[in-house]
């Protein structure tokens, strides 16, 4: 029996998943907008989010209003093919989503340890809660950059943490990485995973079957969400 649960909804193919998903992240940007403040998204990074980014950045709304932001960022500047917000830049900035705010968590740093102070005031700056906060998941349970043997795993998605940022190197890595807390993700209005293709859910089905966080930390943001974790899948 499962220790875990999540949320989950099966979409036919990931163009189907991909236009779903902006609708209603582009819905609850709306929303927050109306509600007459700003509104703030956080995305993942990786191979996953490219149809995603792409449907959501036709979306017509008042991207002026919108703080877009990453979930987690590999330690490397945007001329770097793996950086997370390059892929941002190239994949979502674009048609109506040009007019967002980007505020990117790679500050040119030599290392994210000595840059989390300056990044972690950035984060605060953002206006409330995250409105949505979009996360992806490695092969290995990893998701932001919450890593197995992460050396900040621990402290990262520790739920009572106070840390809005943390830094993570682990092997599987490849780079330094900067990630936003577990507390910080379980706090936005919308958490989604998304995830795709059949390994996924396989490794979605084995983070199900047991609870330990240290081996595949994804299921710390499945244990302590809020409600069973919002969960979208294409094959
Ligand atoms: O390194 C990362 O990997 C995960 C998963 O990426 P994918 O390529 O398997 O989709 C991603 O969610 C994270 O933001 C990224 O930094």
């Amino acid at each position: 029996m499962s220790a875990l649960a999540v949320n989950l909804r099966t979409f036919p193919d990931r163009e189907t998943l991909a236009q779903a998903l902006a609708d209603e992240v582009a819905e609850a940007l709306r929303g927050a907008i109306a509600d007459g403040g700003g509104a703030t998204l956080a995305v993942s990074g990786g191979s996953t989010p490219k149809l995603f980014f792409h449907a959501l950045s036709k979306a017509e709304l008042d991207w002026e209003s919108v703080t877009v932001t990453l979930v987690d960022e590999r330690w490397v500047p945007d001329t770097e093919e793996r950086s997370n917000a390059r892929l941002v830049q190239e994949h979502l900035l674009l048609n109506e989503a040009a007019r967002a705010v980007f505020a990117p968590l790679y500050n040119g740093a030599s290392a994210p340890e000595g840059a989390l102070p300056e990044v972690q005031e950035a984060i605060s700056g953002l206006s409330g809660p995250l409105t949505v906060a979009i996360l992806g998941m490695g092969d290995d349970g990893h998701t932001a950059s919450f890593f197995p043997s992460g050396d900040r795993l621990e402290d990262a998605i520790d739920p009572t943490g106070k840390a809005l940022v943390m830094s993570m190197r682990a092997t599987a890595a490849i780079e330094p990485r900067i990630t936003l807390t577990l507390p910080v993700l379980l706090a936005a209005k919308k958490l989604v995973l998304h995830v795709e293709g059949e390994k996924k859910k396989d490794v979605l089905d084995e983070a199900l079957s047991s609870d330990d966080a240290a081996k595949m930390p994804i299921r710390a943001v499945i244990a302590n969400a809020r409600e069973p974790l919002e969960t979208v899948w294409a094959p």
